[in-house]
């Protein structure tokens, strides 16, 4: 019998892990086929709040990469959406006019914020946090802009509201009710929470009721309908959210507030199922991710056909990720005339504890200030367990190892993931995991909003003793404990030559590794042994394999090499007719001077590469991307030096090379610098008889200016220190650090001590030569068009429209 076919509408939390779910169940079951409003991956929506914090990075949110849905045969279309379900003749339609038959369809299309209809609400600088995409506009208006009003004092709101403190905004919450976060705590919880928040720099405005967004084109102000107003350059709405059911109501899928799904998640329409924030269960529609997940659990059993009790609903717990502040709720919060409370109120510590009671059985909790209980009280709900459960067993004066070792092994250390004590114990001592990483990866236990990650800690350093190394060097990724230098110590040491065999000599914990290991392995394998090792193409990033980036709407770009930004009439009309054969859509000079085009299908691909006949501009590369350059001595009344032929020099020198990340360069002939190199990792400054050699610069996210690395003579001079430079980067950093982050870590006087050694710097060069010499002449787009088998795998039949940067 032929697989059969099963749609997933939404690419996010809740229906990829039921698809991971489905997958473990039953791998071979299914064709499965994912729609994504959003451009991307699977991604932790949660950490979100840490991006905007600044305590991690957007780049490091990926849930499951481009490669998973690969590796799993998922055909994804990212960008897409389902406009409509056929449910009776069991077809998916999208905007972009695609049919997609089905024999099961998952509808987790999730939630949308609420905006509060006000007047003015569509100027820009208003914005709800949802997603990327309001991330970014935050970020972006914090470097702008001053002063920030968030609307809403729930979890969402003062999470938003601590990052743009922490962007450098000034912040007033406006807030309705009369305390803080009145729907997941008790009035003393709200009151201490509020006033950690103002001495963290937080202002707030309580019991106001907005009425108008005022300003011009851009918000200006926000005004309320007791008249009084505060000004705003930018502003929050978290106001809640609400269940996306538009599509299920349009193709008469029954709903209230949510999708109206059974214990087994299944809509009243047969083959019909949704999960997530859009379902509503027993008249309960969630908004956190255990629920969510456990939901998951339960549908991929239906689906696969494993018999179960099903969904029975969930008790919430909530934890607010501001740092500083430890605030707790589970189950019931306030007290009403059956319910008794047993409390604990320490003014001097500033804390505040309350458990509530009914019938004896505990049925909430309210923790502010220390909330080590929190998992402990949620699993005692779970159990239905007595009060005396609690109060007899007091742990409050336990920490660390002893408060774990109190632990039954049915207690949850995870509450976003269910996962028990026992669980993680059992897998710590069954498949020899030594790193919190390797947890994640075995267990799920601190995958999604992390705030388990020191319990993790805790659980490992109880399980292995001495054996635990807390202050863990940092692993190249969960299938193995080994740091980057141990990876390739080892592989020097032992002769290494193949990314399998390095998995299986230095004992990876997976069969195969992960999109993290194999391409950093394939880098440091070939950049190890340029010569000998032949690179691994399956294990590079799907855009580097294609030799394209992909675009928001599943289209890619096309940039061509263009030596030193410079073109002629030649190449321009090849560009042009290229353009109007494949209905470019558009073509558009890149920051980086070469021209991109943009929108081309997949499949026009090869065809576009060989009628241009021009090289790669390998836009997608972890290598050199462009040689900047300004107009020079040759036209520019400033110009000291040829800067476009020392560019142009330095492109073909460069040409090809593999590095850790992508590597910008630019030439100008005077200080007045107009190619920019105080932002890019090599920028040459000419100067009256000397060149300036900047490095480690960085215009993007993470906006560095560049060092000062060396002043020279002579042209040769900057290709010999800028390859000096290059390769000391290459044999030093960790793949994926751009040379930004690496000069940051090592310091520039550290390179500048390695460089200023006359035969280190002869034997950089030399190691360079060498690897430069295996990449020259090379051309990827012409060896894809001359290797029949990689255009029809890689071009025609690959499943996942999809790369990686
Ligand atoms: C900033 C922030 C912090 C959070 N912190 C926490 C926390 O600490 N703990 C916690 O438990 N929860 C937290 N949450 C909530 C949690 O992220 C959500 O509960 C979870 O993401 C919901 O998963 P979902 O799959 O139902 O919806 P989503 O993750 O929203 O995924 C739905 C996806 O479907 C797509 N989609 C919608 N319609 C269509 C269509 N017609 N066709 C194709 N695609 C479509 C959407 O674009 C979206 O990508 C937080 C949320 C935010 C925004
Ligand atoms: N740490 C976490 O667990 C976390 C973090 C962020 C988001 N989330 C989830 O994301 C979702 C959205 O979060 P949220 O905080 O927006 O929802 P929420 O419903 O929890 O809170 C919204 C808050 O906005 C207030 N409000 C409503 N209308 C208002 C108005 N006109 N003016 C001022 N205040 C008003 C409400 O009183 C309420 O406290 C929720 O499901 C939440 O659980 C969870
Ligand atoms: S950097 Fe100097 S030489 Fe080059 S274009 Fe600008 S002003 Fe002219
Ligand atoms: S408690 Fe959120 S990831 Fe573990």
């Amino acid at each position: 019998m032929g697989k059969q076919k099963l749609v997933l509408i939404g690419n996010g939390m809740a229906g990829i892990r039921a698809i991971e779910e489905i997958l473990k169940l039953s791998p071979n079951q299914f064709d499965i086929t994912v729609f994504g409003s959003e451009p991307y991956p699977n991604y932790n929506r949660i950490e979100l709040s840490k991006v905007l914090q600044g305590d991690t990075e957007l780049a490091d949110i990926t849930l499951n990469s481009w490669e998973w849905y690969e590796e799993n045969d998922i055909l994804l279309y990212p960008g897409e959406t389902v406009t409509e379900i056929d449910t009776n003749n069991q077809i998916v339609m999208t905007d972009k006019e695609r049919q997609v038959d089905y024999d099961r369809v998952i509808i987790a299309t999730g939630s949308v914020p609420f905006m509060l209809p006000l007047p003015g609400a569509d100027k820009e600088g208003v914005t709800a946090f949802r997603d990327i995409k309001d991330c970014e506009e935050m970020i972006q208006s914090s470097n702008q802009y001053k002063k920030a009003v968030v609307i809403g004092g729930g979890l969402l709101g003062l999470e938003a509201a601590r990052g743009l403190l922490n962007l450098g905004m000034e912040v007033d919450v406006v807030h309705l009710a009369d305390f803080l976060m009145e729907r997941q705590l008790d009035k003393t919880a709200g009151k201490m929470l509020q006033k950690e928040l103002e001495d963290q720099g937080m202002n707030f405005l309580l019991e106001k009721q907005s009425s108008e967004i005022i300003g011009g084109d851009r918000v200006e102000g926000l005004r309320f309908n007791d008249g009084e107003e505060v000004e705003a350059d930018l502003i929050v709405m978290a106001v809640g959210i609400k269940p996306n059911i538009s599509l299920a109501k349009e193709s008469e899928i029954p709903v209230n507030r949510g999708i109206i799904v059974d214990d087994h998640l299944e809509t009243e329409v047969t083959n019909v199922f949704a999960v997530g924030e859009c379902a509503e269960h027993r008249e309960t529609v969630y908004g956190l991710v255990a629920p969510l997940y456990q939901q998951g659990q339960e549908m991929a059993k239906r689906i696969c056909g494993v018999e179960s009790e099903g969904y029975q609903g969930s008790v919430l717990s909530t934890q607010l990720k501001v740092s500083g502040v430890d605030v707790f709720s589970t189950g019931k919060i306030n007290e009403d005339e059956e319910t008794k409370s047993v409390k604990i109120f320490d003014d001097w510590r500033g804390v505040y504890q309350k458990v509530l009671v009914d019938e004896g059985k505990i049925t909430g909790a309210v923790l502010f200030g220390d909330t080590k209980d929190g998992n402990r009280l949620l699993s005692l709900i779970n159990q239905g367990a007595n009060i005396e459960e609690y109060t007899d067993n007091d742990r409050s004066e336990e920490t660390g190892l002893a408060l774990i070792d109190s632990m039954p092994d049915e207690e949850i250390i995870c509450g976003c993931n269910g996962v028990t004590k026992g669980t993680i114990v059992d897998a710590i001592n069954n498949q020899d995991l030594t790193t919190v990483e390797q947890v994640k990866g075995c267990t799920n236990a601190s995958r999604s909003c992390g705030g388990c990650k020191p319990l993790v800690s805790d659980l490992l350093e109880y399980t292995l003793g001495d054996e635990y190394d807390q202050n863990q060097k940092e692993s190249i990724c969960g299938c193995t404990t080994l740091s980057r230098d141990e990876v390739i110590e080892e592989i020097k040491e032992k002769g290494l030559t193949h990314i399998r065999e390095v998995m299986n000599v230095l004992g990876w914990t997976t069969d195969g590794g992960c999109s993290k290991c194999k391409p950093a392995l394939n880098y440091y394998l070939g950049m190890l042994n340029p010569s000998e090792y032949k690179d691994e193409k399956e294990s590079r990033y799907v855009n580097e394999r294609l030799h394209a980036n992909i675009q928001n709407d599943g289209t890619y770009s096309v940039v061509p090499r263009m030596y030193g930004g410079v073109t002629n009439p030649d190449d321009l009309r090849k560009i042009a007719d290229v353009a109007d054969k494949y209905e470019v859509r558009m073509i558009k000079v890149t920051g980086g001077q070469r021209l991109d085009l943009l929108g081309v299908n997949k499949e026009d691909l090869p065809s576009i590469w060989s009628e241009l006949d021009m090289p790669s501009g390998s836009a997608y590369a972890k290598g050199l991307r462009t040689v900047k350059t300004c107009v020079g001595a040759d036209f520019c009344r400033f110009g000291t030096s040829d800067s476009i032929g020392l560019g142009v020099q330095m492109e073909k020198k460069f040409e090809g090379l593999n590095t850790p990340h992508k590597v910008k360069m630019s030439v100008s002939a005077c200080p007045r610098n107009c190619a920019e190199g105080s932002i890019k990792d090599v920028g040459i400054v000419g100067l009256d008889g000397e060149f300036e050699i900047y490095v480690g610069g960085n215009g993007g996210t993470h906006m560095r200016q560049a060092d000062l690395l060396a002043k020279v003579k002579t042209e040769e001079e900057v290709l010999e220190t800028t390859a000096a430079f290059l390769q000391y980067y290459r044999e030093s950093a960790s793949y994926l650090d751009r040379t930004s982050a690496w000069v940051e870590k090592v310091g520039i006087e550290h390179v500048q001590s390695v460089l200023s050694n006359k035969k280190t710097f002869i034997e950089l060069n030399q190691r360079m030569d060498e690897a430069l010499a295996v990449v020259q002449g090379q051309d990827p787009w012409k060896e894809a068009i001359e290797d029949e088998t990689l255009l029809r795998d890689l071009y025609k039949n690959v499943k996942v429209p999809a790369g990686s940067n």
